[in-house]
């Protein structure tokens, strides 16, 4: 199977077999997602029932992991922790390790995990190979989608969700079936349905490429989804419509990561928490204002060194 089969993920089935359409119609580009924190403390001081605790869905502990070839530590000791319902971001200097620990979470087998331990959902993910891991609700997006001459998008994605319902045991959509689901995905990332035809990414230009990969986890609909750098190569209407069909999946049972460099992403997709990465370890954590700091200042600000 192609490699971006592998490691593009799944839906969470146990909790609907559709996706639904976008929730809001006048775009919820802003949703304050940047503010579920703060809404469970003021729910709780304001002597309402507390909020159920944060229910956590991926737990990284003292991960540690070397390219398998070289044996180069990449990941020296990272903690993490996603609750369900949380958008992260993962900032970081080039080359500090974001990608890898993308990878290493997808079970990507360029990378030997060396130690530490991953929960995902409650189960111990580095058990899991590549193909549990998506059918498990995890889906990455990569920084460079590959292609897959011969194969049709189409047929890709019908395959793709197929996989997963049988791995699930709920019933596989026929085409005309999976077209109905289809259709309103494809509204919400705004494409037009001509690049179902083509072969995947084949030709596709980098914004396009995005677009797929969001139609590609519209249509998992994962639990948790890692996105590395969507917002590179887009301009800013498609980032706008790239962030707005993203919002448009959240619900407040699954998570995003996203990895980027640039500010404006976090301005369209407000995350709960920003991570910064050096050297294959989280060393800060904070809200949305670290990214501004390191707007105006720069990585220098915040380096451990
Ligand atoms: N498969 C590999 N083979 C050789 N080196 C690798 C491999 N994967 C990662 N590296 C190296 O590991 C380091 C971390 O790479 P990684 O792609 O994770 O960084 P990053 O933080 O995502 O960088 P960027 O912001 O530039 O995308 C880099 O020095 C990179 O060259």
């Amino acid at each position: 199977m192609a490699s971006s089969a592998l490691f593009s993920p799944p839906l969470s089935l146990s909790r609907t077999s559709t996706i639904s359409a976008p929730r809001s119609s006048k775009d919820s580009i802003f949703l304050p997602r940047g503010r579920l924190p703060s809404l469970r403390l003021a729910a709780a001081s304001a002597g309402g029932s507390p909020p159920p605790p944060a229910k956590p869905f991926l737990h990284v502990e003292d991960l540690r992991a070397v390219i398998a070839e070289t044996d180069q530590e990449i990941l020296r000791g990272l903690n993490l922790t996603v609750n369900e319902g949380e958008v992260h971001a993962l900032m970081g200097k080039n080359g500090s390790g974001k990608s890898t620990l993308a990878k290493v979470l997808v079970g990507h087998p360029d990378y030997k995990v060396t130690g530490g331990k991953v929960v995902f959902k409650g189960e111990n993910l580095l058990e899991m190979d590549p193909e549990k891991r998506s059918h498990a609700g995890l889906f990455m997006s990569f920084q460079t989608p590959i292609e897959i001459p011969g194969v049709s998008n189409m047929d890709f994605m019908l395959m793709s969700c197929n996989a997963r319902r049988k791995a699930l045991g709920v019933p596989e959509l026929s085409p005309l079936d999976f077209w109905s689901f289809l259709y309103p995905k494809l509204q919400a990332v705004n494409m037009d349905p001509k690049f179902l035809n083509r072969n995947v990414n084949e030709g596709f230009s980098g914004g396009e490429k995005k677009r797929n990969e969001i139609l590609q986890l519209a249509v998992l609909e994962a639990d948790m989804a890692i996105l590395d750098e969507i917002d590179s190569g887009l301009d800013i209407d498609a980032l706008q419509d790239v962030a707005k069909a993203v919002n448009n999946l959240l619900t407040p049972r699954n998570s995003i990561l996203m990895i980027t460099h640039y500010q404006r992403l976090l301005d369209f997709i407000r995350p709960s928490y920003v991570h910064i990465m050096e050297n294959g370890t989280i060393i800060k954590t904070g809200d949305v204002s670290l990214a501004s700091q390191l707007e105006k200042e720069g990585y220098r600000s915040l380096s451990a060194a």
